[in-house]
């Protein structure tokens, strides 16, 4: 099933996708969609590892893309690596730079206090979803404008 067409914002752009090891399997470097709709494209882990209870990794994904100017990655964790095996991305949601032309590689831990997660080539360990940013002009200032808000936060609201 295709996404239905009156809810499309068919807002995109082309972002160029560079295999970092010159003999790695080629699904490796193919970023996409898995369904119309979808925000995020997987990440493959370029190497097999594993991650026992609490033990972190950076991970290496075998890609290395080039935005344009105005847009970020976003490297998300994957719901069901984190429901069913307890491992996330640390830093989530991690940074790609517009000028990053770099390896992307992922900091995934294991949170599960009992199981040791294994990982093959190849397997999605994380989702990149490109979103575009503002680049503000910061501009000291020696007060700020008032706001309903003001300067409640960190459950001013109550918790429930
Ligand atoms: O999960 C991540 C986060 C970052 N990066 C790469 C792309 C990003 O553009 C660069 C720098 O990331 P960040 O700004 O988060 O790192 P930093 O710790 O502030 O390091 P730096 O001093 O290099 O900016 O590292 C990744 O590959 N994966």
């Amino acid at each position: 099933m295709t996404f239905d067409p009156a809810y499309n914002e068919p807002e995109n752009t082309e972002v160029l996708v560079k295999a970092v090891n010159p003999g790695q399997p080629a699904e490796l470097a193919r970023l996409f969609y898995a369904h119309a709709g979808d925000a995020g494209a997987d990440l493959r882990a370029a190497e097999a590892f594993d991650l026992k209870p609490f033990e972190r990794a950076l991970v290496p994904t075998g890609v290395a893309i080039a935005l344009p100017n105005g847009y970020v990655g976003l490297v998300h964790p994957r719901s069901g690596l984190a429901v069913k095996q307890g491992v996330t991305v640390l830093n989530a949601p991690g940074t790609i730079d517009a000028g990053y032309r770099g390896e992307i590689k992922v900091p995934l831990i294991n949170l599960d206090p009992e199981r040791t997660a294994h990982f093959e080539v190849g397997d999605r360990i994380a989702q990149l979803v490109i979103q575009r940013y503002v680049e503000a002009r910061f501009v000291p200032a020696e007060s700020l404008p008032g706001s309903d808000r003001a300067e409640r936060g960190f459950g001013s609201t109550g918790v429930a």
